[in-house]
């Protein structure tokens, strides 16, 4: 018999999450039944997203949501053999049981070398949200200027690399002098620390004195206020996330966005990366291809052991993170 391990929300989180909030549960599983699986989880994410999910899709006591990459230990279905690496959307659980039709194998064509957990990254959600959101919603063209903010990042690491594929001068912005060094690494023609800086306007302006064609915002609140007026006329905001915002209790308030919309005649657009669900294969073969011919570099914030959990996802809310944040089990 196998005890899974799995951790809920024991209080919705007010303002930042505290370990406090989560509980740590044991759930036995029942035998296989035909045409079922058990899978362990190898190794799991942790996103921004939850902080939002968690308070519109979740009541006390439910099982974190989240992703996984796991390995099938037992199958009574012929379609998934055993050892296979699949990702999964079954939360924060060491274990379960799934009948396949909620799997996703890896990649048919996934070099045995490259370490699975890419799959949670750069090769998988985060990727897939950098690559649609710089095609489809920024439309970015050769010889424009992108800017990419939590640019150090598991999305916004990929959002500069694929814009430097595309042709463009990217500007990056993060929360520390080391992760500035690493986009500057990984090839950001300009980078800082919106942290440090005296005044983001100015920073922004001295990246690139001419403007911005193209802003892909994870981050909104007061950088993206101050951003907005420096877009080039015609310019385009794609609106993936927003996490100045994910912790607030008291909704903060603008400045507010129409004067500069009108005119510079910009364009803004949200974007969820689930609208390109079914342009995921082409996608995550994109991506493969790019970071096997090393054009995309990656880099994993990688946190050992499934009881720290809640530390990783904590710790990445807070900026510890370098690159796409996975727990180990
Ligand atoms: N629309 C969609 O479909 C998707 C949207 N997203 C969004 O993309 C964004 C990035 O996600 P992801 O790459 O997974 O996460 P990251 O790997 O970038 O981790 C989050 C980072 O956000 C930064 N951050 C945290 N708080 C603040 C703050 N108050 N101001 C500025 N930066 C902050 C930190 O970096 P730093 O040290 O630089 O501050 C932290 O490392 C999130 O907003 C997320 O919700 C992600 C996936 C899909
Ligand atoms: C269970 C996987 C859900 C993935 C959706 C990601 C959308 C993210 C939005 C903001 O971060």
């Amino acid at each position: 018999m196998v005890i899974a391990k799995a951790w809920a929300l024991k209080k919705h989180f007010d303002g930042f999450p505290k370990t406090s909030d989560f509980d740590l549960k044991k759930i036995e599983l029942p035998n296989l039944k035909d045409g079922e699986l058990l899978l362990e989880s190898v190794f799991l994410s942790v996103d921004p997203y939850m902080r939002p999910y968690s308070r519109r899709d979740m009541k006390e006591g439910d099982i974190m949501i989240g992703t996984q990459v796991a390995r099938v230990v037992e199958s009574k279905n012929p379609a998934f053999t055993v050892g296979a690496f699949v990702v999964a959307g079954r939360g924060w659980r060491t274990h379960f049981i799934s009948d396949g039709k909620d799997l996703q194998l890896l990649p048919s064509n996934w070099p045995e070398s490259l370490p699975v957990s890419l799959a949670l990254g750069t090769v998988g959600m985060p990727g897939l949200t950098a690559y649609f959101g710089l095609l489809e919603v920024c439309k970015m063209k050769p010889g424009e200027t992108v800017l990419v903010n939590a640019a150090a990042g598991a999305v916004g690491s990929v959002v500069g690399q694929l814009a430097k594929i595309g042709g463009c001068k990217v500007v990056g912005c993060a929360g520390s002098d080391d992760k500035v060094a690493y986009l500057k690494k990984i090839g950001f023609d300009e980078a800082f620390n919106y942290k440090t800086v005296k005044s983001l306007d100015e920073a922004l302006h001295k990246a690139s004195p001419d403007g911005y064609d193209c802003f892909f915002d994870n981050v909104g609140g007061e950088f993206a206020s101050v951003a907005i007026n420096q877009m080039k006329k015609y310019g385009r905001i794609a609106v993936c996330g927003a996490i100045s915002q994910y912790n607030d209790s008291v909704p903060q308030k603008g400045p507010y966005v129409q004067l500069p919309m009108i005119f510079k005649e910009l364009r803004m657009e949200g974007f969820l990366v689930t609208q390109w669900n079914s342009r995921r294969e082409e996608g995550l073969q994109a991506l493969l291809k790019w970071v096997m011919e090393g054009k995309v570099k990656c880099h994993e914030q990688v946190t050992e052991g499934f009881e720290n959990m809640p530390m990783a996802f904590i710790g990445m809310l807070k900026g510890e993170n370098l690159g796409k944040a996975v727990v180990k089990v």
